[in-house]
């Protein structure tokens, strides 16, 4: 059996025809490696089953993704474009109405690709076209995002048909509240860090009953990177609900968000561990189980203060939920 036949996919408000694939593969890596690691993991993730693929303009991974997508199609692994599910994201220094059209033809350029599949505004902040390098030292150089007139450039990108649909990432119910009172086209998905340590229950709530797709990101804790940790992976609960199912730790965490009726993704380059957090489809957890994980202390590991620098708009990202 062809292991995409077993990803199940899920339907986006604002996508017409196009279902996502409830699993993906993040492009992300820490430490950084060079464009053909990244593209032959791509191709190693395409013959496993995977078929889709979460990038951004901040990752510069879409130039070798793009060429593992091309490697795909000369191969005979896919027969056409239309089988994978591209998502990318709007850099921040992009954030402002005249530069989200532009800043999406940029991605699709370094991509090869005519359309993606989504395009989410990456962060709800914007910073100064000046940044080179993160985290920010110069405390102007991160600004306040004005967020009717960058969703006014996402749904020109969907009106153009450079994305199929359109949504954000890192957003609180406080942003989504806003973004809602004035969106034509309401956010698809929110994309936001979810695992059995941060377990977003109430944003969750809020973004179900608006009827946005929740998609987890640093579903393993991003263990190993410099914006994340082993806490996930290293978690007690976790390795002794392993143990006693003859699983690893991160197939328990993987299949906890599963269960919880959202989609995610998560970063492997190793060809062994993406089969391994693709064997989460055909075992449950026990009620038991689920009570166990649900009591586990809570803590945000991704944040922005880390990622951009300390400020008091990433401080106050932190702490809304
Ligand atoms: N919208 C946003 O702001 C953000 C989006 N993302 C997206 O989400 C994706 C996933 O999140 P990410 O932060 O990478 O974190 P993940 O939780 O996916 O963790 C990735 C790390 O876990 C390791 N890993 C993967 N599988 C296993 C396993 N079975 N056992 C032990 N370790 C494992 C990987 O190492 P190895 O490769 O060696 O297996 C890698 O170091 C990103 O790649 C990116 O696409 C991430 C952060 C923020
Ligand atoms: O420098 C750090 C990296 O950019 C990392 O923090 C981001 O790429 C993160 O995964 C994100 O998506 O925001």
């Amino acid at each position: 059996m062809e292991m995409e036949d077993v990803i199940p996919e899920v339907s986006l408000s604002a996508v017409g025809d196009k279902a996502m694939p409830i699993v993906g593969m993040g492009t992300t890596a820490y430490p950084p490696v060079d464009d053909e690691t990244i593209k032959s993991a791509v191709v190693d993730a395409i013959r496993v089953g995977y078929r889709h693929f979460d990038t951004a303009f901040a990752y510069r991974s879409e130039k070798p993704l793009g060429e593992a997508i091309a490697e795909a199609l000369r191969l005979g692994l896919i027969k056409s474009r239309s089988e994978l599910f591209i998502s990318t994201k709007l850099w921040c220094s992009f954030a402002e109405r005249n530069l989200v059209v532009p800043a999406l033809k940029l991605s699709l350029g370094n991509l090869k690709l005519e359309y993606v599949d989504l395009f989410l505004i990456h962060w709800p902040l914007r910073l100064s076209q000046e940044v080179r390098q993160l985290p920010i030292i110069q405390k102007e150089h991160i600004l306040p995002l004005d967020l009717k007139s960058v969703w006014e450039g996402m749904e020109q990108c969907q009106a153009l048909g450079l994305t199929k649909s359109i949504g954000i990432s890192n957003f609180s119910c406080k942003k989504l509240h806003e973004i809602l009172a004035f969106a034509n086209i309401p956010p698809a998905v929110n994309q936001v860090e979810m695992n059995p340590l941060w377990q977003q229950k109430k944003l969750r709530e809020y973004c179900k009953a608006k009827g946005i797709h929740v998609t987890a990101y640093s579903p393993l804790g991003a263990n190993g990177t410099k914006w994340g940790d082993n806490r996930v992976v290293g978690c007690n609960v976790l390795e002794e609900i392993a143990k006693a199912r003859g699983k690893t730790t991160a197939q328990v965490s993987l299949r906890w968000i599963l269960e919880q009726e959202v989609s995610m993704v998560f970063k492997t380059f190793s060809k062994e561990r993406m089969k391994e957090n693709l064997q989460i489809f055909d075992w449950s957890l026990t009620g038991e189980e689920l009570d166990k994980i649900s009591k586990l202390p809570q803590r945000k590991i991704v944040l922005s203060a880390s990622i951009f620098g300390h400020h008091d708009l990433t401080v106050e990202l932190d702490e809304e939920i």
